[in-house]
């Protein structure tokens, strides 16, 4: 099993050799307002993990996730992704982005949504529509290609999403929250598919912010839990827990302590 990260000055161990996929160091941003959005964040994620980010609101999940993508540089520290100076991996790799809300166009039907991106970057017509409905039978929507979003239930259109998020085969999928809208039986059942779908290709990796300690733990090869103001890593915990996990990790004894050794991080 391989494991991450670090904490702020802390470093703990990689046993993985490869380059990480993600590597901050000594990363702060603050924004014009003067808000310390992040301070001193060390953090080393190999290539196939699925990570997730707990924390309380504000302690600044959404801006690592928006330096990864690119959206505003950090004040000071370093950071590269698969190795390289992250304006270069983005031109050559995808990192794909799923959003709480499915943000689908209201006026085009399933398959269009899921096309879109790829036609944005010039991809050939008949490669986009093949690429678009193999995603869409990973998500098993292969039957509502031609249905209008508003035709779809929260859970379905959240299925959209993700399927147009993985249409470009990212190395790097971040999930902000993308579930935090669904109800409960709904969540449960989109985590499975995206194990599964995650399990499949696994040099996929997966960064996803969750309010839900038990989303966190359930999900996760690891979790990094983080304090606010200023945003820092608190502590980051890994879940020593083989995959395919399914209902009975749910209720077992190691799922509570572990939920239990995140949440204690949390509130101290
Ligand atoms: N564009 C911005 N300009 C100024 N301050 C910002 C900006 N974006 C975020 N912040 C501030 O930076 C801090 C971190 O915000 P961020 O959105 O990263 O936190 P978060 O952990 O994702 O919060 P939440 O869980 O509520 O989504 C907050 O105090 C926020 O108000």
């Amino acid at each position: 099993m391989s494991s991450i990260i670090s904490t702020s000055g802390v470093t703990s161990t990689v046993k993985k050799r490869s380059t990480p996929l993600v590597e901050m160091e000594g990363i702060s941003k603050i924004y014009q307002t003067g808000t310390i959005a992040l301070q001193d964040v060390n953090l080393r994620i190999p290539e196939g993990e699925f990570v997730s980010f707990v924390g309380p609101s504000g302690c600044g999940k959404s801006t690592i996730f928006r330096l990864i993508a690119g959206l505003g540089d950090p004040t000071s520290g370093t950071m590269r992704l698969m190795g390289m100076d992250p304006a270069d991996a983005r031109k050559q790799s995808d990192i794909s982005f799923v959003f709480q809300d499915a943000t689908l166009l209201p006026w085009c039907k399933v398959i269009d949504n899921v096309t879109l991106p790829m036609e944005l970057r010039k991809i050939p017509k008949q490669e986009r529509i093949d690429k678009a409905m193999h995603v869409l039978e990973m998500v098993g929507l292969q039957d509502y290609a031609h249905a209008l979003p508003r035709q779809l239930s929260g859970g379905m259109k959240m299925r959209v999403s993700i399927a147009r998020a993985l249409a470009s085969e990212p190395k790097l999928l971040l999930m902000d929250e993308p579930f935090g809208a669904l109800d409960e039986m709904t969540r449960q059942t989109l985590q499975d598919e995206l194990l599964g779908i995650w399990q499949k290709d696994k040099k996929m990796t997966v960064l996803f912010v969750t309010h839900n300690v038990f989303e966190a733990v359930y999900l996760s090869t690891s979790i990094v839990v983080m304090s606010a103001r200023p945003g820092k890593i608190a502590e980051t915990i890994s879940v020593p827990v083989p995959f395919p996990r399914n209902e009975n990790f749910r209720t077992a004894s190691e799922f509570s302590q572990i939920v239990g050794q995140v949440s204690d991080v949390l509130h101290h």
